[in-house]
């Protein structure tokens, strides 16, 4: 049988670029989270997380950024604000039409990082 990749599923490159796009559009809309984003390079960012969803998913690439901990370092990011982030994400899954459960197989491979990212 076959066992797709995740990084397939989500359209491969141009697929993850799109998601990582529209995601960083809900994210600098949203009131909840966008003040932290404020001073943050936003081409910079969406090159990490194309670069980091694609490694995590099975794509060829590998992560060259900080660590989550260090990336996230004096943020003091909390539950609520991690939440809001998840939410923009699911947002973006829709806009692209990303098959739920590939979104899911996502979303619990981010949710272990929440730890390395929330009150740094
Ligand atoms: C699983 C969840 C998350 C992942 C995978 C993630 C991933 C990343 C990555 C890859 C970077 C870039 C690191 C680098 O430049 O080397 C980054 C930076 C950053 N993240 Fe996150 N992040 C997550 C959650 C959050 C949340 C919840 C917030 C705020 C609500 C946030 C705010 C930021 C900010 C402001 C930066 C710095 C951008 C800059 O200074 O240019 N992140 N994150």
């Amino acid at each position: 049988a076959d066992s797709p990749i995740l990084y397939d599923q989500l359209g491969g490159k141009p697929g993850v670029t799109k998601i990582i796009d529209d995601l960083l559009t809900h994210v600098l809309a949203d009131k909840r989270i966008n003040p932290i984003f404020a001073n943050a390079n936003i081409p910079h960012l969406k090159m990490m997380l194309v670069e980091q969803v694609c490694a995590k998913t099975g794509g060829p690439c590998t992560y060259t950024g900080e660590s989550m901990a260090e990336a996230h370092k004096g943020m003091n990011i909390n539950s609520a604000q991690f939440n809001a982030l998840v939410e923009d994400l699911q947002m973006s899954f829709a806009d692209n039409n990303v098959p739920i459960g590939a979104g899911n197989k996502l979303l619990a491979i981010l949710a272990p990082m929440k730890k390395d990212v929330d009150h740094k």
